[in-house]
């Protein structure tokens, strides 16, 4: 894809001393007491650079809880005078953000229910000209790259250089283990795109549930994810929202001390080890190229065969067997089975694309 952002590093507008950025806070608002005192207890424990709070809620349904709205802003303003921390909060419409701005909001964040809409995006686009205030972009709900990329192009192309991304996770159509699932490959797709766009894990919101948000955020780690945003309030199974997979920040505190912060590059010695390994895959790499290339250079052939006897191309009993077989020997490899399966899957398909095409010469 032929994209590019013209943005601030992010230690250019946020100081996290090198370590990952976390940004934690209650799922809303909801009253003064409550604000202060989660923030203060977050204050305490000394982790988080940046105070998050859902002030406007974006709901499923109508009747349950939608955000204090306005109401809330000055007890963020409280909690930054209290605590000296920075205060973030979900903006959705120009509306939001004049509002926001006015009570002094540090970070502006897109929710996923927006991201999907690209006149919504280039309303928040044209609000934010001319205004200087990091926004970060949380995925689209459904598993589209190129919303998420034209929502961040949008706010850059409006000015908007203090740029990062939020990885939420993707809605499930089905039952699933986490809320939302993370599907890595879109945030990883994202960052090949943009090598220098900040990338922050939302554990909270593709877990669901507070049992899974270790995982979840070691895996963001392990990805060398630029930071986490994650849900906190002093009493989470009272939390009017998001109840499930909020931690207090006592737990929070834990759970970020319990994970393992990749480093972000490597000493010389380290760096040579890696060239040799990175030098022996290139060739593995190079071998399996030409080993699916010798394989398709005989189905050309079998193509050819069956073109002259009139045979197809699909053949479901030997197909079925190519899996099963594989399979095996992926299971005595030690290779993960989805790999194999997806691996011959994707071969097949190139195959029978492969062998229509040497039919359809003869047939034009
Ligand atoms: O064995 C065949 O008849 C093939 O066409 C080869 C092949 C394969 O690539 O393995 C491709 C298509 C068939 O559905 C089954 C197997």
């Amino acid at each position: 894809m032929n994209a590019s952002l013209d943005i601030l590093p992010l230690s250019s507008w946020i100081n996290t001393e090198g370590k990952p950025l976390v940004i934690a806070g209650p799922c809303s608002a909801e009253t003064e007491e409550q604000m202060l005192e989660t923030a203060t207890q977050i204050k305490e424990e000394g982790f988080a650079h940046v105070i998050r709070a859902g002030v406007w809620k974006p709901r499923t349904r109508p009747g349950s809880f939608e955000g204090m709205g306005e109401a809330a802003l000055p007890w963020l303003q409280a909690v930054k005078q209290q605590t000296g921390l920075p205060v973030a909060v979900e903006v959705a419409t120009p509306q939001h953000i004049e509002l926001a701005l006015k009570y002094g909001v540090d970070i502006l964040w897109v929710g996923a229910r927006t991201t999907v809409n690209p006149f919504n995006v280039q309303e928040l686009a044209d609000a934010l000209k001319g205004i200087d205030v990091p926004v970060l972009v949380k995925n689209p709900v459904n598993p589209d790259l190129q919303l998420w990329v034209g929502a961040l192009e949008r706010l850059n192309q409006a000015g908007v250089k203090k740029l990062g991304a939020i990885h939420r996770g993707f809605s499930n159509a089905q039952e699933h283990k986490f809320r939302n699932s993370p599907m890595w490959n879109i945030a990883i797709e994202l960052k090949t795109i943009f090598p220098q766009l900040p990338v922050i894990g939302d554990p909270s919101h593709m877990a669901g549930k507070r049992a899974y948000l270790y995982e979840i955020a070691q895996r963001a780690l392990d990805l060398h994810y630029d930071g986490l945003i994650i849900e906190s309030h002093r009493d989470p199974d009272k939390a009017w929202s998001d109840a499930a997979q909020q931690l207090t920040p006592a737990a929070l505190g834990q759970m970020l001390h319990d994970l393992h912060v990749r480093k972000e590059s490597y000493g010389s010695d380290y760096a040579s080890q890696l060239e040799i390994i990175r030098g022996k895959i290139d060739n593995l790499d190079r071998e399996l190229l030409e080993t699916l290339a010798n394989r398709f250079a005989l189905v050309e052939k079998l193509a050819e065969y069956k073109r002259d006897n009139n045979v197809a191309a699909y053949q479901v009993d030997r197909f079925r067997e190519v899996l099963e077989t594989r399979a095996g020997w992926g299971r005595s490899l030690n290779l993960y089975p989805n790999l194999v399966d997806e691996l011959f899957k994707l071969v097949h398909m190139e195959s029978i694309r492969k062998q229509t095409e040497v039919m359809n010469q003869v047939n034009a």
